[in-house]
């Protein structure tokens, strides 16, 4: 059974048709990458599939569960988390802040007013132990705003991480990064473990390439094609539409 069934998802703003009839399938451990040009309507699918936006038609499975009509701040524990295009940290507060209230929205219990949220023990040990796991104990202490814009992307994966979800959709993870930074976050996603499956839009054909197992083609909201890369490289019509005519190589 797919991880994640997308099942001919319509969706448009006013005349605007934006997605249309938009299928894919992503099984269980898959690294798998949309790619398409500017307008394609990728960030607009990944925003149907969380329910951060309604679909006009169509629907979205979960290990076989519909969940197209499941509020999106109810599907993190229902095992899928995301990353945005843009930072969505607290950026007033510590890595450790931000890991502690990441780690806490993922609880089913409800904090209590007059007990700080390090007073949780569940909560600090968990917190230790990504920390470690992620080397990164030596900018716990660090306000967010102080970090690069490359460190502030990645710790937004980590955030996103913490559920230890089952599946987890990244926007454009290297967005406006360097080089440098493109590499280390490229080499972060390929570390983290086969239990996330990741479902990632991406522009950067040396990322997408080191990332992907399988690929899904958007071209005009419509699915163009989906395969392995060897398989998406050598499509005609993806060349046309996407590498070649001059168009701009960007997901
Ligand atoms: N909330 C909205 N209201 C109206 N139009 C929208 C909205 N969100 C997106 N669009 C339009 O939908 C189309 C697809 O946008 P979307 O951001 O999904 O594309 P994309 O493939 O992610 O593009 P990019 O690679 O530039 O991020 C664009 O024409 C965009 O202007």
């Amino acid at each position: 059974m797919s991880l994640l069934k997308v099942e001919n998802i319509s969706k448009s703003f006013n005349t605007l048709q934006v997605l249309q009839n938009v299928s894919l399938e992503v099984q269980p451990g898959e690294r798998h990458v949309i790619i398409g040009p500017n307008g394609a309507g990728k960030t607009t699918l990944f925003n149907c599939i969380t329910s951060h936006l309604p679909i006009n038609s169509g629907a979205v499975y979960l290990e076989g569960k519909e969940i197209s009509k499941i509020p999106s701040h109810h599907l993190v524990h229902l095992g899928m988390s995301r990353t945005f295009q843009k930072n969505n940290l607290f950026g007033n507060l510590t890595v450790e802040e931000n890991l502690h209230l990441a780690l806490a929205s993922t609880k089913p219990y409800k904090f209590q007013v007059f007990h700080a949220l390090s007073t949780y023990k569940d909560l600090r040990k968990e917190t230790n132990e990504i920390l470690e796991q992620w080397r990164i104990n030596d900018r716990k202490d660090i306000l967010v705003n102080n970090l690069s814009y490359g460190e502030q992307r990645l710790l937004e994966v980590l955030l996103a991480m913490a559920s230890k979800p089952k599946i987890l959709l990244l926007d454009e993870p290297t967005s406006g990064m360097s080089p440098a930074e493109t590499t280390q976050t490229s080499e972060m996603i390929q570390s983290l473990p086969r239990s996330t499956t990741l479902l990632v839009i991406e522009h950067d054909m040396e990322v997408v390439f080191a990332i992907a197992d399988r690929l899904t083609v958007l071209h005009h909201g419509e699915v163009i094609l989906s395969g392995t890369p060897e398989e998406i490289k050598n499509n005609e019509l993806v060349k046309e539409i996407y590498f070649g005519g001059g168009a701009k190589a960007h997901a």
